[in-house]
């Protein structure tokens, strides 16, 4: 059989692209869980445009995060979270990491259920400190005790990133092991067990 003969072969990648139409798939969770680094290996994994919301944030605003906390407020910055993240649910699919804090407003978590696949990335607090600690460009733990502050925010947050369609338990493991598990959990969210034809056909 020539190659042009062979059959089309599903892939998972394939039935969640598919299976999403127009709707993009989002990354929550506190700082520190991965959003941005997994969220750009999943969007190259599907062939998704990958999009930090805190990128467009700086870019609109022509400054940093630090530097918009610092002259304007963390309100302001939340008020153009929010702008950004409904921007770019019209523009999908694509894969979009929030911010830790974006999930907690009402009205971007329905635009988001409108809009999105949404996925809670879940970390440990221990984890979360290792992580935050080599970078100095979070705001919210510029404070004497940033252990306390993620406590905190941990205690507040977690309820409600547990409103999340799916949640993935970022680890210590490799990146590409949790890329994979979020394959593997969109897919079995998406499109349901294998056929029983499918399944047959591949033992
Ligand atoms: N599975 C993982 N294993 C090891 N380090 C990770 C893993 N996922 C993320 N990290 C690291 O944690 C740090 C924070 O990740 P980042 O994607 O910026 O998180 P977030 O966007 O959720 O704040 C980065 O240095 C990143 O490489
Ligand atoms: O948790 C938060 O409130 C924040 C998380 C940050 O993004 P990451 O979650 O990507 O670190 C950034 O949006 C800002 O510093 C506020
Ligand atoms: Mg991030």
């Amino acid at each position: 059989m020539s190659d042009a003969e062979l059959p089309v072969q599903a892939s998972p990648e394939a039935d969640i692209l598919s299976a999403l139409g127009g709707r993009s798939i989002v990354l929550v969770g506190m700082m520190g869980v991965g959003k941005s680094t997994i969220g750009r290996r999943l969007a190259a994994r599907l062939k998704l445009t990958f999009v930090d919301a805190d990128t467009e944030i700086e870019a609109a605003a022509g400054m940093t995060i630090p530097e918009i906390f610092e002259r304007h407020g963390e309100q302001h910055f939340r008020d153009g979270e929010a702008r950004v993240i409904a921007r770019l649910l019209e523009g999908g699919p694509l894969v979009l990491a929030t911010g830790g804090g974006a999930f907690m407003r009402e009205e971007t978590r329905s635009r988001i259920a409108a809009k999105a696949i949404s996925i809670w990335l879940r970390a440990d607090h221990d984890v979360i400190m290792r992580r935050v600690r080599r970078r100095a460009d979070r705001p919210l733990l510029q404070t004497p005790d940033p252990e306390g502050t993620v406590t905190r925010l941990l205690t507040e947050r977690e309820p409600v990133y547990g409103k999340a369609d799916l949640t993935i338990a970022s680890r210590e493991v490799p990146h590409d092991k949790i890329v994979e598990e979020c394959i593997e959990t969109l897919h079995a969210y998406l499109c349901g067990p294998p056929s029983a034809d499918i399944a047959s056909a591949v033992r």
